[in-house]
C-alpha cells in the first residue's frame, strides 16, 4: 500500500494505473477509521482494481464553533486498517496542500439548507468542495459513501448529476454497534453515561420504522420518535424531520420515497441517525 501527501504524486500514480487499464474506486473519509469505513473500503475492494482511501479532516466543512481541533486522528491505526483490507493508496494531504486563499467553492444550495444544513450552514459547501477536488485528483470510476450521512449522499448524487462528473456513486448501509448505536468517529467523545443515553437515537429509528406506513401523516411518525428521544434526560433534539428522499425538502405525508433523519445532542456531542422508507403504491 502506498501513502501520498501531495496532489501531484497522487495524480502521477493514478495516471500510471489508468494507463494500465485499471478501474479505480475512491472512499473519501476524515480518518479515525472504524467498521463503518471498513465496510465501504471492503465494497470498494470487491468492485475495483485499485482502491484509494482519502484520509483528510476537511477544515472547510467545520463551522467556527465546531470540533475541527478536537476531531479524533490516528493515522497509524487508519493505515493498518486500510492495509488489512487491501487498499492500494491512502491519500492524506495537509490543509495547506488542499487549500489556498482565496479558493473556489462548490455549492448545491437547496438540498444543503434543510436537516443538518440548518445547524451547520457552511457544512455541505465544504463537503461538496473537498469531494469535487478529490474527484478531480483521483478521477475514480466509483466512489463510496455511507447512508449514515444520508443528506451528504443525496447532495453528492445531485452534484455528480448537475456537474457531469463521470463517476458512479455507491451508497452503503449504516453499520451499527451490537446494541444499535450507529458507528461514528464522534462516539469516542461519549462518557459511559452518555454512551448508554446515545442508544435513544437507534431506538427512535426502530420506533419510526415500526410505525411508518404509506399514506401516513409525517407528524405521527415524528411525534413517536420525538417521544423516545425526550424520554432520555441527557438528550436534546437538534432536529427530527421527514424529507423527500431526492430533494431533502420536508414532506407532510408519506406519499413518496422519504428519508427520516435526526441529529441529537448527547451532552455536547452531536450524533446523527436515519432511515429511508420507500412507498409501496
Ligand atoms: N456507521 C457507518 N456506517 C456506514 N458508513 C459510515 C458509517 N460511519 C461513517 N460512514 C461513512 O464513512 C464516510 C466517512 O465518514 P467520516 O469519516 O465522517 O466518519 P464518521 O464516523 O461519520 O465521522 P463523524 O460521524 O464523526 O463525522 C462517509 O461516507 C460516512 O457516511
Ligand atoms: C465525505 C467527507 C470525507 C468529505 O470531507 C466527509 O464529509 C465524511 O467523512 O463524511
Ligand atoms: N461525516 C460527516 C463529517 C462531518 O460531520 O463533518
Amino acid at each position: 500500500m502506498q501513502v501520498t501527501t501531495t496532489i501531484n504524486e497522487t495524480k502521477e500514480l493514478i495516471k500510471k494505473w489508468k494507463k494500465d487499464g485499471k478501474s479505480i474506486g475512491l472512499v473519501p473519509t476524515m480518518g479515525f477509521l472504524h467498521e463503518g469505513h471498513a465496510s465501504l473500503i471492503q465494497k470498494c475492494r470487491e468492485e475495483n482494481d485499485i482502491v484509494v482511501v482519502s484520509d483528510f479532516v476537511n477544515p472547510t466543512q467545520f463551522g467556527p464553533n465546531e470540533d475541527l481541533e478536537a476531531y479524533p486522528r490516528d493515522f497509524e491505526r487508519d493505515s493498518q486498517l486500510c492495509e488489512r483490507i487491501g487498499a492500494d493508496l491512502i491519500f492524506c494531504p495537509s490543509p495547506e496542500e488542499m487549500y489556498h486563499d482565496p479558493h473556489a467553492f462548490v455549492s448545491i444550495d437547496l438540498l444543503s439548507e434543510t436537516l443538518c444544513g440548518k445547524t451547520r450552514p457552511i457544512h455541505f459547501k465544504g463537503v461538496c468542495t473537498v469531494v469535487s477536488k478529490l474527484f478531480n485528483i483521483v478521477t475514480p470510476d466509483r466512489a463510496y459513501f455511507g447512508q449514515k450521512d444520508a443528506q451528504q449522499l443525496a447532495i453528492i448524487r445531485k452534484m455528480v448529476l448537475d456537474l457531469n462528473f463521470d463517476i458512479e456513486i455507491i451508497g452503503c448501509p449504516i453499520i451499527r454497534e451490537e446494541d444499535g448505536l450507529a458507528k461514528s468517529s464522534r462516539n469516542t467523545y461519549l462518557n459511559t453515561q452518555e454512551r448508554s443515553a446515545a442508544l435513544c437515537l437507534s431506538r427512535a429509528v426502530r420506533t419510526g420504522q415500526q410505525i411508518i406506513q404509506t399514506g401516513m401523516d409525517a407528524e405521527q411518525v415524528l411525534a413517536a420518535m420525538r417521544a423516545v428521544i425526550e424520554a432520555e434526560p441527557l438528550a436534546k433534539i437538534d432536529y427530527i424531520s421527514m424529507v423527500d428522499a431526492l430533494t431533502m425538502q420536508p414532506v407532510e405525508r408519506v406519499d413518496r420515497n422519504v428519508l427520516v433523519a435526526m441529529a441529537v445532542y448527547i451532552g455536547k456531542t452531536r450524533l446523527i441517525d436515519n432511515f429511508s422508507y420507500e412507498v409501496s403504491l
